[in-house]
């Protein structure tokens, strides 16, 4: 497993080992003993999977507050995303920077989101399947989000009409969000 560190201080992309043979290949994609050799210790407690049909689909900029507040082990197993991570952790240095990444079936880079920060991805392929580990399960009540479009973020998305839920075209800016992940407040 290789580490790539990314502008966030404890967010990184992660390079499984893949064995390649003539039938195709193998890779241990989540191994605890080795991420917590790694000090990526969390306890991963539910797998996501989601398929977008349409290239262009964006689903985020999504986060839950405390105490749900989850870290994000993300993939794309089939077609490929640009997946975006946002800091809101109010006193952070990076409070409100962004960083994207190409996560893709081939490349089979992970993205570790830690708690705290807001995260959506857009799909740059027909039927991309994207799949992720959480370590804190579903909360409605504490499922929060900021708008993708925030022109303040300015999130550089490689796409012009996005595909979105309804839901994704009413979320707040960050300056606007109420409910702002901080660091330890428990959520309203
Ligand atoms: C996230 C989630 C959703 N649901 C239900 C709720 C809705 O009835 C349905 C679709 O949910 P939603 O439209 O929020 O799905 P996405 O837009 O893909 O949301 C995800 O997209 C971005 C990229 C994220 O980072 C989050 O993990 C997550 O918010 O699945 C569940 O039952 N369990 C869950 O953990």
């Amino acid at each position: 497993m290789k580490i790539i560190k990314t502008k966030f201080e404890d967010a990184y992309l992660l390079e499984p080992k893949v064995f390649g043979d003539q039938r195709g290949f193998f890779m241990e994609s989540y191994n605890k003993e080795t991420f917590d050799s790694l000090g990526i210790d969390m306890d991963f407690i539910q797998d996501n999977h989601s398929l977008s049909q349409t290239p262009g689909t964006l689903r985020g900029m999504h986060y839950q507050l405390a105490p749900k507040a989850q870290t994000k082990l993300i993939r794309a197993t089939k077609g490929s995303i640009y997946d975006v991570i946002v800091d809101i952790r109010k006193g952070s240095p990076t409070y409100g920077q962004w960083q994207g990444f190409i996560l893709t079936a081939e490349n089979k880079r992970q993205l570790l989101v830690p708690k705290g920060f807001a995260h959506g991805f857009c799909t740059l392929a027909e039927n991309t399947e994207v799949q992720y580990k959480v370590d804190e399960l579903y909360s409605p009540k504490h499922d929060c989000g900021i708008a993708w479009d925030d022109p303040e973020l300015s999130i550089d998305w490689p796409v012009t009409e996005a595909v979105l839920s309804d839901k994704d075209t009413k979320h707040p800016t960050l300056a606007n969000a109420e409910n702002n992940f901080e660091i330890g407040v428990t959520s309203k």
